[in-house]
């Protein structure tokens, strides 16, 4: 029998404060693979991350999201964290009086990871003993962000613009926090998948990723290789993405 995707999305129309965000959207992701989302700023990559985590001002209008075959549409986020889905913020909230090392240590409870060796080995150490995000850096932001995933272990890791505020340096640390994150270099068959908002594009460097999506206006424009797509939009801007679709309706419709 067929292996169930790890996630489909059917159809996805969001409101967000009487506002649409989606309109329509369709994606399938199987397990093992990363997805790419790009976007104009303001497009709705953000929503779609936050309805697929289930946050309730992201409201489903119609459609549906399913999850390793369970539909998830209407679970509140923490029964969809604990299924499996797992979300990196992009501008992600301090937490005054908790200790990092605390909030990992909780996260770890079920897992086992080993907090200490995980911080070390993406030199992170001296911060798990700092409140949870507090005055942390744009690139100190992104670290605990991705080391609080890791330790959660999710099977679907929803990340949103892992590299903005972040050196070229640091890219390299949070390619390599991602790349442990899905299992890109441990595992054969691979068993995580990722989606993964980018606006530069730098990420593709350091995580490999097998499809790619163009958003505009709430709809997914286009898809297809990631690498394509990105140097598609770099040389000619997103309008291209909107005849790119044009076309693909010209096709169904012929
Ligand atoms: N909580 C909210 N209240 C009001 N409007 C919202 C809310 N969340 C999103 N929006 C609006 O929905 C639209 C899509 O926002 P979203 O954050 O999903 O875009 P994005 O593609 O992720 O943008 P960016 O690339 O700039 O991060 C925007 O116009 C935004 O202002």
């Amino acid at each position: 029998m067929a292996q169930k995707p790890m996630l489909e999305i059917d159809d996805l129309w969001v409101e967000v404060e009487g506002r649409e965000v989606l309109k329509g959207v369709s994606l399938t992701i199987p397990v093992g693979e990363t997805h790419i989302l790009f976007g104009r700023n303001g497009s709705g990559k953000t929503s779609l991350l936050m309805t697929i985590m289930g946050f309730p001002q992201y409201q489903v209008r119609h459609g549906k999201i399913i999850f390793k075959g369970e539909d998830v549409t209407d679970l509140p986020p923490y029964e969809r964290a604990r299924r499996g889905i797992g979300i990196m913020f992009q501008r992600p909230p301090s937490i005054k009086g908790v200790k990092l090392r605390e909030l990992l240590e909780l996260c770890a409870k079920e897992n086992g990871y080993r907090i200490q060796e995980l911080a070390q080995e993406f030199g992170f150490e001296k911060f798990l003993d700092r409140e949870v995000n507090l005055g942390f850096s744009g690139g100190e932001l992104k670290k605990s962000e991705l080391l609080q995933l890791l330790v959660q272990n999710p099977d679907l890791a929803l990340i949103d613009e892992p590299e903005s505020g972040v050196d070229v340096e640091n890219i390299e640390v949070i390619g390599r926090m991602i790349r442990r994150l899905l299992e890109k270099e441990t595992h054969r068959p691979r068993k995580k998948s990722g989606l993964i908002i980018t606006h530069t594009g730098f990420i593709l460097q350091y995580v490999p990723a097998d499809r790619g999506y163009v958003m505009l206006d709430g709809k997914i424009y286009c898809q297809g290789n990631p690498q394509e797509i990105f140097e598609g939009i770099q040389k000619h801007g997103y309008e291209e993405c909107l005849k790119c679709l044009k076309r693909m309706e010209t096709q169904l419709n012929a």
